[in-house]
């Protein structure tokens, strides 16, 4: 998307302004990148070229001023401060800290009681010891023994004398003092009403308790241990990264090493730790996310919580690793704002899922094309199935779905769908292949009309927008395919070569003129989802896979070697994947949470009632069939009686027509064996047959059932007329 694209859709978010949601993170962001290509690692995509600055030659100085500095800011406030929902959730964080300490500590008061209580005498006897010593100078003793050793009289005697009148000084400040305390304790018994004497005399004996107790063993016992998340520590990190095995690692923090570096402290991120951590030289955060399941045991947390990262707008040896409080399979989502429905509109994001740290990831269906990729059972229906409920929720757009596993995975969008495909049967691959030429079709009508409208100003981006998706003369409405197990298609022996093509054309033309298409594999190789369409796809979601061939299939060229690797999740790590959208950097999502059928079947309940009130009801989700592809060739009929009556022929009878007509397509006319055949289909366009005189074979003049010719022309150029105007 060009930065013009982006301006563009900035004012129609304007003009439709409606807060549905506040992200904290944009999947969405302006895509300037081209899809990745097989050769993309190869090819310069975008950039200049740099050359490389030679070793031992002074670096030039940056143009400017001398105050402009490539220093890196920091930003004013933490991550977790400028974002609500985040705040929020460190603020219970904290709060829930504070909390637990208080009740730790509040529940062993009287094992405190007894302990202070216990330790009076020792705490007296301490006291008692330790005044008598200050008194009698105990510190200078050892000095008066060495000098009393060395038989030095000058010095022990001046060390003597010092040492008497310090003695002297300090039991007059003692015996001042206690005194003064005396008086203290006789004033306040005097004065101080009882509960405060009993709590002055509480505070002095827990003060002698305290001295009482030894050092090793404190009163109060340690909150913190017990809490069920400790702490990040850099200690903590560096344990476990020495745990993985990794020589270049163990070296540097090994004697004499250069240890690890963390640029920043670690700090609370959301509901984890993040600790930004410059590794080694040599290693790289693929190597330690390879890793994650000895990092996990290295910290001594569940693997669900322990999510390292690359973070690639820094060097190639930075990691992020961020420690989450809680299992992100097992955390509560926040609520989808959806799930009880929501009028929604495609051409503004909408969430998705969330990432680690519990925030909603937003995704834009418009003027995308998505390909889900995973092994089986791991939630690649279930976020399928999410995208088109989304969908769904956008009363304008056409919904196609196909579940080709045949289950009924999709079956809960069966009141809203246009088309609805189940199974891979021969009727239904006819079913799809008529829908997709159908498809194909309307992609070109699209973009005839939108180069017509781009020429009026009406399309200034050369795509639709808002107001032309709205325009029900236009038909410029969001069409959305969801085929899940798409390699059924593809794989096909008779029309998996044109199902390929059409997608690929549909991947690469159709985003942009209002048609999406997504795709779901559970086998993502060459076969299955064909390099035409992977290649060009722009929504990315890799749930787990078992290798760096299929990561890079669904995710793109190089993302495994860039550590961006689905093979890393766990089997149990169900809906969790890396989404890649438009012009984005790769991110750990979990699709929404709970998505099942009966939740589905409430949200497209919701989208039903919205499609009613639009009137954008259509085709399956009214009882209406999809034309076969007998039924759509039918449509061809009015032209191939003009083909096979000349113009010179005004009236002919039926029965020759349909001869011709058997002659021009055996196939399709075979079923018509009499007059009243034709003169059915006919009807079916408008056409009226009737008695024409013509001449039999024999010469003999007669009147029969048969066509004028003059009214299909005129049907023909009237259907024509309509067509192009629409
Ligand atoms: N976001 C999620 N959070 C938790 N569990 C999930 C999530 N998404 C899906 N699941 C669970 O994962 C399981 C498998 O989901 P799904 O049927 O979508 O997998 P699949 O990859 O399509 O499998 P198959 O290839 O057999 O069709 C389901 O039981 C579902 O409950």
């Amino acid at each position: 998307m060009t930065d013009h694209d982006e301006q563009h859709h900035d004012q129609d978010e304007q003009q439709t302004a409606r807060v549905l949601h506040l992200p904290s993170e944009r999947v969405t962001t302006p895509n300037t990148e081209q899809p990745a290509t097989e050769s993309a690692e190869t090819e310069v995509i975008d950039g200049e070229i740099v050359k490389p600055p030679q070793v031992g030659q002074p670096t030039k100085s940056e143009p400017g001023s001398a105050l402009v500095r490539a220093d890196k800011r920091l930003p004013i406030l933490p991550a977790w401060a400028k974002d609500a929902e985040e705040f929020r959730a460190t603020a219970r964080w904290a709060l829930g800290y504070a909390g637990h300490s208080a009740g730790f500590h509040a529940v062993r008061c009287p094992v405190y009681v007894t302990r202070v209580v216990m330790r009076i005498p020792a705490g007296s006897l301490r006291m008692v010891g330790g005044l008598l010593r200050w008194i009698g100078d105990a510190e200078g003793l050892p000095v008066r023994l060495a000098s009393a050793r060395r038989e030095d009289a000058a010095e022990y005697l001046k060390l003597s004398q010092q040492r008497d009148g310090r003695v002297r000084a300090r039991a007059f400040l003692a015996a001042g003092l206690g005194a003064v305390g005396l008086a203290a304790i006789l004033l306040g018994h005097a004065v101080l009403p009882a509960a405060a004497q009993w709590a002055t005399v509480a505070l002095a004996l827990a003060g002698l308790g305290w001295l009482g107790a030894p050092s090793d063993k404190p009163i109060a016992s340690r909150a913190v241990e017990s809490t069920k998340v400790p702490k990040l520590t850099s200690g903590a990190v560096e344990t476990a990264l020495a745990s993985l095995g990794i020589s270049l690692i163990n070296q540097a923090l090994g004697k004499g090493g250069t240890g690890v570096g963390f640029p920043r402290p670690i700090a609370r991120d959301g509901k984890g730790w993040r600790a930004d951590i410059d590794l080694p030289p040599g290693v790289t955060p693929g190597d330690i996310m390879e890793r994650r399941a000895k990092l996990a045991s290295g910290l001594r947390r569940p693997l669900g919580c322990v999510w390292p990262e690359a973070d690639n707008a820094e060097h190639a040896g930075r990691l992020i690793l961020w420690v989450g409080d809680q299992d992100m399979r097992k955390a509560t989502q926040p609520a989808w704002a959806l799930r009880k429905g929501n009028r929604v509109d495609l051409f503004q994001s909408q969430p998705f899922g969330t990432d680690q740290r519990g925030r909603w990831v937003d995704l834009r269906l418009m003027f995308t094309s998505v390909v889900i990729g995973a092994i089986p059972r791991m939630g690649k229906t279930f976020a399928l199935r999410e995208l088109l409920l989304i969908a769904a929720l956008d009363p304008r757009a056409e919904l196609h779905t196909y579940d080709l596993k045949g289950t009924g995975d999709l079956d809960p969008l069966e009141p809203v769908t246009h088309v609805h495909g189940v199974g891979d049967e021969p009727e239904e691959i006819d079913k799809a292949v008529t829908d997709l030429r159908a498809l194909r079709d309307e992609l070109r009508r699209r973009a005839k009309l939108i180069r017509d409208l781009a020429k009026q100003g009406l399309a200034p981006e050369n795509k639709v927008t808002p107001d032309l998706a709205s325009n029900k003369t236009l038909r410029l409405h969001p069409i959305v395919i969801g085929v899940d197990e798409c390699q059924v298609w593809f794989e096909h022996p008779d029309f998996g070569e044109e199902l390929e093509a059409i997608c690929t054309d549909l991947v690469k033309r159709g985003p942009a003129l209002g048609i999406i298409l997504m795709l779901a594999t559970q086998r993502p190789d060459a076969k299955s989802l064909p390099t035409g369409i992977s290649a060009n796809v722009s929504t990315r979601l890799c749930l787990k896979v078992q290798g760096q061939t299929e990561n890079d299939m669904v995710l793109g060229t190089s993302k495994y070697k860039q550590g961006v690797r689905a093979t890393t999740f766990a089997w149990d790590d169900k809906g969790i994947g890396y989404l890649v959208g438009e012009g984005s950097e790769a991110q750990i999502v979990r699709s929404v949470a709970g998505l099942d059928g009966p939740a589905s079947d409430k949200v497209v309940a919701y989208a039903r009632h919205l499609r009613e009130q639009a009137g954008t009801l259509t085709g399956h989700a009214i009882g209406e069939q999809l034309q076969s592809e007998q039924d759509s060739r039918r449509d061809t009929l009015l032209e191939d009686v003009l083909t096979v009556v000349p113009e010179m022929e005004k009236k002919v009878w039926n029965e020759r027509v349909i001869a011709r007509l058997y002659e021009l397509r055996p196939d399709v006319y075979g079923t018509y064996r009499e007059a009243a055949d034709l003169t059915a289909a006919l009807k079916r366009h408008g056409i009226r047959t009737g008695q024409v005189w013509g001449t039999t074979d024999e010469g003999k003049g007669a009147s029969r059932i048969g066509i004028t010719r003059a009214d299909i022309t005129e049907e023909v150029t009237e259907r024509n007329r309509h067509r192009d105007a629409g």
